[in-house]
Parts: C-alpha cells; structure tokens; sequence
C-alpha cells in the first residue's frame, strides 16, 4: 500500500481525465460548407465526430457508419421512442438524428465532440444542454452564393435545392440565437475561427492566469466572432443577397 492510499481513503483518480470534453456544435442551412469546414479544421485532431443516424437514402460515395447510419422510418421512430436521441429533427422530408449514447461516452472520457446539424436541432441541443453546449452557426455569404454550392454540389434534384434554400431563409434569420456566427466565404478564415472558438472555449475552463498567448490570442479572435456582434441588417443583407 503507498503513502498516498494510507492518506486518502477514496482512492486517487489518477486515470481520470482532467477535464470533461466540450460539446461543438457546428449548424447552418444546407451547402453552406459545414460539411467541408470540420473536415478541415478536425483534421489530425482526436475529436469524436458524431455520426448521424438518417431515414435519407445514402448519396453515390456514402458510407454506412460513416456519413450517417441509414434506417428505415420504423426503426428511427423506435429509437426516439427510447430517448435514444439528444435531438432529432425532420428536414425537408427525411429524420435525422444525433444518438446520444456515444456523445455522453466521448465527452465524459475528456474527448471533445462535434456535431453538424441543421438548426431545430441545434435549438434542441441548446434547450437541453444549455451553456455546455458551443453553439456555432455557420452563414453564407449571400443566398446566391448559397444557392451556387447547392448547385454546383449536385447532390439534390432542383426541386429539392429549392426546398433547402426556403428553409435557409428562415434558418439564417435564426443566426443571433447561437453563441458564435462564423461566415464561410474564404475557408481558411473560416477554419482559424473555428480553431480559435475551440482554444478559446477550453481556455475559459481554466483561470486567465493559466493561459498561454496562445490562449490569449483565440479568446480575442472568439470574440470577434460572438453573435452578439451580428445586426438585424447584417442577417437582411445575407437573405436578400
Ligand atoms: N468557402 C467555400 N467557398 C466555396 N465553396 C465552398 C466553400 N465551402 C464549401 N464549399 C462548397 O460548397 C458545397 C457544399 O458544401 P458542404 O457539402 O460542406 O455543405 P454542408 O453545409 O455540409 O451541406 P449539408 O448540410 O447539406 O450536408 C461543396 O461543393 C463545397 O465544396
Ligand atoms: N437535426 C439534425 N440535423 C442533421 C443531423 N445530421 C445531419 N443533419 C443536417 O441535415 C441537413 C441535411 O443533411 P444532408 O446530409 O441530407 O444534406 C444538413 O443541414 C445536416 O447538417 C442530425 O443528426 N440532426
């Protein structure tokens, strides 16, 4: 028996981690670069990436277990019955839904976790989870421009990339209700964003005296990009461009 086992009658938590993971979620209207953004700023990070369960049909190149699980409307309905999901939302005709099982594992191991989500569900994770949760909302620079990915991505029929862009309208005006707004207009600025807010969001778990210039630096570079920086103007000019 240690010295250390004698003193402490709880044992030491030498194998837990030190801190509880942060919980990201990254949402916006469909094609404008979530997707292409976290893989980005992931890359070479050990982050849990949650993968989506969907009743959608897998797209050419789509992996099962890797861009969503794909399942029947029956089985969908039956996980939500069991509170299987942290939020779920119907979007332009199909379920899709974030499993909460992994999620609670990852973060509870240390591990920083992201999700990508349309917006009802971001609102959901925020109603649960509150503060815990960083909220990120990703805009366009203008609805032509969004409109331009959806095309040029060619996954959707015209019919249903317009379905996408009227929910994008309503989604964008929406954009205040997250704690950071990141526009995508030149990915590598996007990127160093989102890099910033995650320092600046670990570093806000530790007191300012125990932050590198790094830290300092990504809390100043957070703030610029806070939502509360946004005008109702600014979100007039995004849907009417
Ligand atoms: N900053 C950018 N500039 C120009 N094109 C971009 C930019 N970011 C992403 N794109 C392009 O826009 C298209 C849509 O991107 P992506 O699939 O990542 O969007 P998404 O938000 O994940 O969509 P969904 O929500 O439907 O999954 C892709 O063809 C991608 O290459
Ligand atoms: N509320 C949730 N939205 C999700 C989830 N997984 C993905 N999505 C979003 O749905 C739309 C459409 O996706 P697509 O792959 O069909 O283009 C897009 O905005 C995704 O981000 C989820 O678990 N919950």
């Amino acid at each position: 028996m240690t010295f250390d086992q004698v003193d402490s009658p709880v044992p030491l938590p030498t194998d837990r981690p030190a801190r509880r993971g942060l919980l990201i979620v990254i949402t916006g209207a469909s094609g404008v670069g979530k997707g292409t953004l976290r893989e980005r700023w992931l890359a070479g990070q050990n982050v849990f990436y949650s993968t989506s369960w969907t009743t959608r049909g897998a797209r050419p190149g789509e992996q099962e277990g890797v861009d969503y699980v794909f399942v029947s409307p029956e089985v969908f309905a039956e996980k939500a019955q069991a509170d299987g999901f942290l939020e779920h939302a119907t979007f332009v005709g199909h379920h899709y839904g974030t499993p909460i099982e992994p999620i609670e594992a990852a973060l509870a191991r240390g591990q920083d976790v992201v999700l990508e989500i349309e917006v009802e569900g971001a609102m959901q994770v925020k109603a649960r989870l509150g503060e815990e949760a960083i909220l990120v909302f990703i805009m366009p620079p203008s609805l032509t421009e969004l409109r331009r990915r959806l095309e040029g991505r060619a996954t959707e029929t015209p019919e249903r990339i317009e379905k996408r862009l009227l929910r994008a309208r309503d989604e964008i005006m929406h954009a205040h209700a997250f704690r950071y707004v990141v526009v995508n207009d030149d990915l590598s600025r996007a990127v160093e964003e989102l890099l910033a807010v995650q320092r600046a969001e670990r570093a806000a778990q530790l007191p300012p005296q125990a932050w590198s210039a790094e830290d300092h630096a990504a809390v100043a570079a957070a703030a610029q990009v806070r939502s509360d920086h946004l005008s109702p103007e600014q979100l007039a000019r995004v849907v009417e461009s």
